[in-house]
């Protein structure tokens, strides 16, 4: 007789790392790490973490998805979707043909306009058709940057670099908190098309909150899909191709992509806030990832990014 082992990405308490004894936040650091190499995921319960801004923003979001699509085309001006509004079909992963089946909004990072990065960030958008739109929406930005904040401090202990490590990579970043409309499946007729189909993420690390249904899978390592279960007071957290080339591949970006739903006529939403560095940033082997030897030549992280732009269609 064969037991198979039941695998399920590993789950992680905030507190224990912000508030614990040493034990705890070494094990918060080695069970980060180790989910990180095992899964490339993780399930997050967060600490003082404020869901009412997550409920603010589902509401703007929902109402500003509603809108005709004339309006909502109005914020579709930049190539690269870099802020605003993307329509239906328009990203799909690199190695597909077909488009996703969503639609979504980028919200930046606001800098001054004195600011270096201030011509190559570009203003966010604020729909005036929407009520609180920059306070809500913003506001969550600021919190999911803070919580990779910590995610980061702990995994600079566990990579052996700095503690500031990442905070130096990351400062002024060009993260973006993405959310994302999966309209009701009864709306396209693309039989070859998926939410969103089997991609890495191309960022050092993203933040998953409150997704509004199930339909998230990894890949696992026995090439079987693996559902990543949250409820709506967690966040997922996984490992995006970045952090896969800065470990020299000892933290996987791995494979994930969302299903079509059971109910056909069923909306879903998630916001995923993906984790950049600087732009100058150089993304660099870290030293205890070594090894035998380097897999990848240092880049920048504008150029890792504009390249991978040009992959999925969001940019030319
Ligand atoms: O909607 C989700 O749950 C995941 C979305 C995702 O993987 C992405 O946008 O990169
Ligand atoms: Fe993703």
């Amino acid at each position: 007789m064969t037991t198979t082992e039941t695998r399920k990405v590993p789950e992680l308490n905030m507190e224990d790392y912000v508030a614990g004894t040493a034990l705890e936040k070494q094990r918060f650091v080695d069970q980060f790490y180790a989910g990180l190499v095992e899964y490339g995921f993780i399930v997050l319960n967060p600490y003082q973490f404020n869901f009412d801004l997550v409920d603010q923003c589902y509401q703007v979001f929902k109402s500003f998805f509603k809108l005709p699509l004339a309006t909502k085309q109005k914020y579709n001006i930049h190539d690269g979707g870099k802020r605003g509004y993307v329509p239906r079909l328009q990203e799909h992963a690199k190695n597909s043909k077909n488009p996703d089946l969503k639609e979504f909004w980028h919200v930046g990072r606001e800098v001054s306009s004195d600011h270096p990065l201030a011509n190559e960030y570009p203003d966010n958008m604020w729909p005036n058709e929407i009520p609180n739109f920059k306070q809500s929406t913003y506001a969550l930005y600021q919190q999911l940057d803070q919580t990779a904040l910590m995610m980061f401090r702990s995994l600079a202990t566990a990579l052996d670099v700095p503690k500031d490590y990442f905070e130096k990579l990351t400062h002024d970043g060009n993260s973006i908190l993405r959310a994302i409309h999966y309209p009701p499946m009864t709306e396209f007729e693309l039989p070859g098309s998926v939410r969103a189909a089997a991609h890495e993420d191309i960022n050092l690390i993203t933040l998953l909150v409150g997704a509004t249904d199930s339909g998230l899978e990894l890949l696992d390592r026995d090439g079987q899909w693996l559902a990543v279960d949250s409820t709506p007071g967690q966040i997922v957290i996984d490992s995006g191709d970045m952090l896969s080339r800065i470990s020299n591949e000892m933290i996987p970006a791995t494979t994930h992509r969302v299903v079509n739903p059971m109910d056909a006529s069923s909306d879903r939403y998630s916001m995923p806030f993906f984790c950049h560095p600087h732009p100058d940033a150089v993304l660099s082997c870290i030293p205890s990832c070594q090894g035998d030897g380097r897999l990848y030549e240092d880049i920048t992280g504008r150029d890792f990014l504009n390249q991978r732009l040009r992959e999925i269609g969001l940019s030319k």
